[in-house]
């Protein structure tokens, strides 16, 4: 099987390598950068998930076997931010499947710098001192002192999108 990934950001192709060998499926990997066709901070819930939707769609057309797309973003609820991430899943016979993953909210000084219009990587890489954040252990991981990094929260996603797939397969 081909699997195409719509971006080429080793925290959310490394999330899918991850999945498929939790889940003892052999698939080559391919990432590719893909427009997500919404902002490139998506500040709602609504805006996270069409992301996802339209990257798998898009990488899909680059003729694989399904295209998984992976979004983060932000959303508003009683008046503070919190964290969220969506993907989808699209198969060659045109079925699409959607999941979310864990939400947390963010620190008022993270959420400051992003109502003033940043993107949350480079905020959380000034708030952690670091450089590339959203590459591997990602803001989940800043904020859970590890616990939990952004591969293994797309991963589960992945599992949920890959799960869908074969519940409606068999
Ligand atoms: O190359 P792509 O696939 O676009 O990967 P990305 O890291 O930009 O990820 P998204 O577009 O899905 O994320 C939207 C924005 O939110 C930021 N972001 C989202 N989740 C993050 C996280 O866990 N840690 C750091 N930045 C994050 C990211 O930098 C973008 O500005
Ligand atoms: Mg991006």
């Amino acid at each position: 099987m081909k699997l195409c990934v719509a971006s080429t950001n080793p925290a959310k192709t490394g999330a899918v390598a991850s999945a498929l060998e939790k889940l003892g499926i052999q698939a080559e990997i391919k990432g590719q950068a893909a427009d997500s066709g919404v902002s490139a901070q998506p500040f709602s819930i609504e805006e996270t998930r069409s992301g996802a939707i339209n990257r798998a769609r898009h990488a899909l057309l680059s003729g694989c076997d399904a295209a998984i797309g992976l979004e983060g973003g932000v959303f508003e609820l009683e008046g503070k931010l919190y964290l969220c991430n969506w993907g989808a899943i699209a198969t060659a016979e045109g079925a699409v499947y959607i999941a979310g993953g864990a939400q947390v909210p963010l620190p008022a000084e993270i959420e400051k710098h992003l109502r003033a219009g940043e993107e949350l990587g480079p905020v959380m890489d000034r708030f952690a001192r670091e450089t590339g954040i959203r590459h591997h252990k990602g803001a989940i991981g800043i904020l859970t002192a590890g616990k939990l990094n952004r591969v293994e929260l797309f991963s589960q996603i992945v599992i949920l999108l890959l799960g869908q797939w074969q519940a409606n397969s068999d």
